[in-house]
């Protein structure tokens, strides 16, 4: 792996207008300045609640989004505003799955013409054919290559998925954006669909920006990881440094709800209240401190930067930060597991984008077939 990134994200920004009318009534701060990069061969997880900015970021990666401001380079070219004309090629070596491969195959078009679209539609002649082409496609993603004349509702979903991981690699991109790839299949199929993108990622040296709420998933698949909130990312860093040393509350009660990381039980678990607020109008100082079971008065006044950890890791210059391992609970913090001593902002069971128990099978047939 090169230490020159294929990526570089600097300021990204996306602000949608609302509107009343004619009136321009407000603003929903959906990505608010994200600084990451993605060097060649590496994944990198997006993880975070539902409403955080994941989708958003990774639509302007793609540019199927124009950024409000910021910049996007993909290897070595700004691709911030690229025209029709420059995002061609650029098509070839940017790809996106996104996560209903119900909704993102045409049910019209039978699998071989869905795969080889994105040759014809570049000009691309295959030495051996386009069929050939296709065929050898479908073969490297687990379908049987005599399906070719199918249609797509002939298909299950993780087979459906394999559609469109096949379409996404036909022009030998660089990098992949995996919108949640794998969170509208049965819990059943995850594992096999999480595996064949880290062995097409290794085999193919392909990088990955996987978005995802599900973090055990995302700690089998991704080398690095930024977690999300509220259109700011608050942490971005190795795996095991966020896994196993978070340094932000946020984090860390995502963290809690995974059990095979914490092994805690009850007592090691943060329950998030709530949702995200409105990204409409994002909480003065900290965007978390109205979540987290830390804040002070100062969380409100000054907002935290992110400041260099150890490796090239960033960690939000929290005023309480974590300092113990994942899971544990420093002395005087109740952790939000106590129903008498419940902090503000945790609450009762069920409420963090963490993790359910079927995402934590999930994680473990992977490590399964991975060590057999
Ligand atoms: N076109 C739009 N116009 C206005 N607001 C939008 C638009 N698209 C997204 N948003 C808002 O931006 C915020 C971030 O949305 P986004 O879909 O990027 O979050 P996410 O983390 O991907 O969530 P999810 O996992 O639910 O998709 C949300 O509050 C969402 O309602």
């Amino acid at each position: 792996m090169t230490d020159e990134p294929l990526l570089r994200v600097r300021g990204l920004t996306k602000h949608f207008p609302v509107r009343q009318g004619l009136r321009a009534t407000g603003l929903v701060r959906a990505v608010d300045g994200l600084d990451f990069d993605v060097r060649p061969g590496e994944t990198l997880g997006l993880v975070g609640e539902s409403g955080c900015g994941k989708t958003t970021t990774g639509r302007m990666l793609v540019r199927l989004l124009e950024p409000t401001s910021g910049s996007i380079e993909f290897d070595g070219r700004d691709i911030t505003h690229a025209g029709r004309r420059e995002l061609r090629p650029l098509r070839q070596e940017l790809q996106i799955i996104f996560q209903d491969p119900y909704a993102s195959l045409n049910p019209r078009h039978t699998v071989g013409r869905i795969v080889a679209m994105p040759l014809q539609v570049n000009g691309i002649r295959p030495p051996g054919g386009i069929k050939a082409r296709v065929q050898e496609l479908l073969e490297l993603v687990g379908l049987n290559p005599e399906h070719y004349n199918r249609y797509p509702h002939e298909f299950s979903g993780g087979q459906r998925q394999r559609i469109g991981i096949a379409r996404a690699l036909a022009l030998r991109p660089k990098l992949i954006v995996a919108d949640e790839p794998v969170s509208a299949l049965d819990v059943s199929i995850q594992a096999q669909v999480v595996n064949l993108l880290r062995d097409l990622q290794r085999e193919l040296n392909l990088a990955f920006v996987f978005i995802a709420h599900d973090l055990a998933v995302v700690r089998h698949f991704c080398q690095r990881v930024a977690v999300m909130y509220l259109g700011r990312i608050v942490e971005i860093g190795d795996r095991e440094d966020i896994y196993e040393r978070p340094q932000h509350p946020y984090t860390r009660a995502l963290l809690s709800a995974i059990p095979d990381v914490t092994q805690l039980g009850p007592a090691g678990r943060i329950r998030l209240t709530g949702d995200v607020p409105t990204p409409l109008d994002p909480p003065s100082g900290c965007r978390f401190r109205t979540r987290c079971w830390k804040a002070q008065d100062v969380c409100a006044t000054e907002e935290p930067a992110l400041v260099p950890r150890d490796g090239g890791n960033q960690a939000t210059a929290c005023h309480f930060p974590e300092g113990e391992p994942a899971g544990t609970s420093p002395e005087g913090e109740s952790g939000g597991t106590s129903p008498e001593g419940e902090p503000a902002g945790t609450s009762p069971e069920g409420e963090s984008g963490g993790t359910s128990p079927e995402s934590a099978e999930v994680a473990a047939q992977v490590d399964e077939e991975v060590s057999s």
